[in-house]
């Protein structure tokens, strides 16, 4: 579903795609038929009511769920022209990044949870240099830059996420998944947060899951609502009820469930 994206099809391609995909774990299905684009360098929200496979979907993305061996997929998801199935799924988790829910840094200090990934990956260039880069580009720097060593668990719930966005970014993806990278923060961390992902959207491609209507209505450039229908054996399943422009989904949207979920009256 890729609707009135004036400037979609005709000035940019998607950089991930997904064609008739169907999730299905333990036979059960979750997600039926989603046909979803993702254009570059913009924030895609995807919204939608609990339970409706937004994490799922996000994690078809970097093939995690692949690790889980309940998991089936039906269709295809595309990065380019490839079928992500032909890419190798340590490639992929470099090029599709992910932040989760909860700041997960590593019992280790601030600079081996940025230099770690690095050395795994056979990062060839300096490594102090990237480490620096990195928690500029995530504004953390000049809080943390005299007390590298220390551990990263000591730092606050808001720079602990951070420091997970910068883990993310030195590996250098094209696309960063982020599965509601705020509902663990305080209303201050969450709206640096937002301020970081809107500066970031000019050098990667952001996929933000999000509870937060008004996170999802300031920051992202497309928004897609995912809802729940039941199907006729009453099984539950997830499904792309409506996507376009952000401020269209927000101030006109063609459907009413969308206009429900979008005022909080769903
Ligand atoms: N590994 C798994 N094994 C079995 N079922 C799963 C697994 N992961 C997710 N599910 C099921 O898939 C459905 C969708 O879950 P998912 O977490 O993707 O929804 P969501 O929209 O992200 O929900 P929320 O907004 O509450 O985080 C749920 O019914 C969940 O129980």
């Amino acid at each position: 579903m890729n609707l009135n994206l004036e400037y979609s099809p005709l000035h940019q391609r998607a950089i991930l795609q997904t064609s008739d995909l169907s999730v299905f774990f333990n036979k059960a299905q979750i997600l039926e038929n989603i046909n979803l684009k993702i254009y570059p360098h913009k924030i895609t929200a995807i919204i939608g009511p609990s339970g409706c496979g937004k994490t799922t979907l996000i994690r078809c993305f970097n093939r995690l769920n692949e690790l889980c061996n309940q998991f089936k997929r039906v269709g295809q998801i595309y990065m380019g022209d490839r079928e992500i199935s032909q890419l190798n799924s340590v490639e992929i988790r470099r090029q599709v990044g992910m932040v989760f829910q909860k700041p997960n840094p590593f019992p280790k200090s601030i600079y081996d949870n940025i230099a770690l990934g690095l050395r795994v990956n056979g990062y060839q260039g300096d490594i102090d240099e990237c480490v620096e880069y990195s928690l500029r580009q995530v504004f953390l720097w000049d809080e943390v830059k005299n007390n590298l060593y220390r551990s990263a668990l000591n730092l606050s719930g808001g720079q602990q996420q951070r420091l997970c966005i910068a883990r993310t970014l030195a590996l250098k993806p094209d696309i960063i998944l982020m599965d509601e990278p705020c509902s663990a923060l305080d209303p201050i961390s969450t709206a640096r947060i937002d301020e970081l992902l809107y500066e970031l959207k000019h050098y990667y491609t952001i996929i933000l899951v999000t509870h937060n209507m008004q996170q999802a209505s300031r920051i992202s450039d497309l928004t897609a609502f995912f809802n729940i229908k039941t199907t006729e054996t009453g099984e539950k399943v997830g499904y792309l009820s409506e996507y376009d422009k952000t401020e269209v989904i927000f101030h006109h949207p063609k459907q009413q469930a969308t206009q429900e979920y979008v005022s909080r009256r769903f």
